[in-house]
């Protein structure tokens, strides 16, 4: 299927500003333009301390960029920046190419990969508001005709067509931006009643999150294998980028019965567009309620300090703050380490080897589970109901039976501790 899929040539421009993160984040914005069906032909750098207000590039990097695009055939420039609607509009009429600056290839992507009707909502909105003050450039154009979901307002076809027209276009955005915004509204509505729902079964939280293409719903199915209930679906492991975008949440069940509900979510990445987190908070929250956190890390990746520092920072600006977390260095099988093993909070493994991924639980039980009582109960025959909660959802030691009822010992968490505490057995 992929086979069919025409690469488009793009010549892909950044500037260097001197930072120690800066041919990290080249390499990063031609791997994003891969993930978007282009091909990157070229790549052209300028070293300054900032943006040329008007034109991004000075005067004579925008001529040679010309000359670059002219002689690769190319028209299509990729630039690693946010830029204002007016260096959209200057570079474009300099180069005769179409602009897509970061921003809006990473909208591109998140709109071709999203497949709920909550993620399509939540692209669309962050679509919306990226378009708004860029009605007339190529860029969102180019947006429009990409992602298939025509705000019937988005072009720079409209370029001349005078102020009633642009007027009405961006009424034509804005009403749709209330309206999408009250569809999503309505979306986390019916996600917080399930969420209640859960919370209900004091179950507790583990959410997965990190870089994309680190691993995480490699992480998220081999842990439904081993503890998965069996008509659990697998979640989807492609290597590209964004390939998860909507939030699944597994129930598992370990030997000793202790359960807990792990999520995979969408993956971060540097600059991620604000639109997009913004749009996405309501799924990126099943980390902020989280009751721990695991962050998987592609620990052969030689950016993994930078693709750590983005997640960290990613996490703050969702809100996330203080929620434990356990490191996972993942895909340690494509190094020479050995694995899994484990150092405080961080553990080396690989998400396809099942040693790491029992190494990974302990970590994470030691975590969670820490509020565990262990009660010798007696409980009468007539309460059998009771019996039989306990050998769902406990890990039961031992049981004998007396005359007077069913004695159990067994490890409960604090809320059945309180709730059964009527039982405890009292030594003669
Ligand atoms: N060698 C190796 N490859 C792995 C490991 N874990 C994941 N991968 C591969 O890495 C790629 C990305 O894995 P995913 O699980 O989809 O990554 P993700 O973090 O969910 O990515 P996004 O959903 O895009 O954010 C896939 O090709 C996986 O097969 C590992 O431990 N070792
Ligand atoms: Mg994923």
């Amino acid at each position: 299927m992929d086979l069919q899929v025409t690469l488009t040539p793009v010549v892909t421009i950044g500037l260097n500003r001197n930072t120690s993160s800066f041919e990290y984040s080249m390499t990063e914005l031609n791997n994003l333009a891969e993930a978007n069906n282009m091909k990157v032909v070229e790549t052209l750098v300028q070293k300054l301390d900032r943006p040329d207000p008007a034109t991004y590039f000075g005067k004579g990097k925008i001529e040679e960029l010309t000359q670059v695009v002219i002689d690769d055939g190319v028209d299509t420039i990729v630039v690693n920046d946010e830029l204002s609607p007016s260096q959209i509009r200057n570079i474009e009429k300099n180069t005769h190419s179409r602009i897509i600056d970061r921003t809006g290839l990473i909208l591109e992507i998140f709109a071709n990969r999203a497949q709920s009707r909550e993620a399509k909502l939540q692209v669309e909105l962050a679509k919306l508001k990226y378009q708004l003050p860029r009605l007339h450039t190529s860029a969102s154009q180019r947006l429009d005709q990409q992602t298939g979901t025509s705000s019937g307002a988005g072009g720079a076809t409209n370029r001349g067509a005078g102020e009633s027209q642009y007027e009405l276009n961006r009424r034509t955005l804005e009403k749709r931006i209330t309206h999408v915004n009250q569809e999503l509204k309505e979306t986390a509505k019916a996600d917080q009643t399930k969420r209640k729902q859960r919370d209900r079964s004091e179950m507790p939280t583990v959410a997965l999150v990190g870089y994309t293409n680190a691993g995480k719903s490699t992480v998220m199915n081999g842990m439904i294998n081993l503890y998965g209930e069996n008509e659990d679906k697998q979640v989807m492991v492609k290597n590209m980028l964004f390939a998860t975008l909507d939030t699944s949440v597994r129930k598992l069940t370990l030997p000793d019965q202790k359960r807990f509900l792990l999520s995979d979510t969408v993956g971060f990445v540097s600059q991620l567009p604000h639109q997009l987190v913004q749009a996405f908070k309501s799924t990126l929250s099943e980390a902020a309620n989280a009751d721990l956190l695991i962050q998987v890390v592609d620990y052969s990746d030689p950016h993994r300090e930078l693709m750590m520092k983005t997640t960290e920072d990613t996490l703050s600006e969702i809100g996330v703050n203080g929620v434990p977390m356990i490191v996972a260095l993942n895909k340690a099988d494509k190094m020479e380490v050995a694995f899994p093993s484990r150092e405080g909070d961080n553990l080396i493994m690989s998400a396809m080897d099942e040693k790491s991924l029992q190494e990974l639980t302990t970590m994470i039980k030691e975590k969670i589970f820490k509020n565990y009582h262990r009660l010798t109960l007696l409980i009468p025959f007539s309460d059998g109901d009771v019996v039989s909660y306990l050998n769902e959802n406990t890990n039961i030691e031992t049981t004998d039976y007396r005359d007077d009822g069913t004695v159990i010992t067994a490890e409960l968490n604090d809320v059945d501790a309180k709730r059964f505490e009527k039982y405890l057995l009292t030594t003669e």
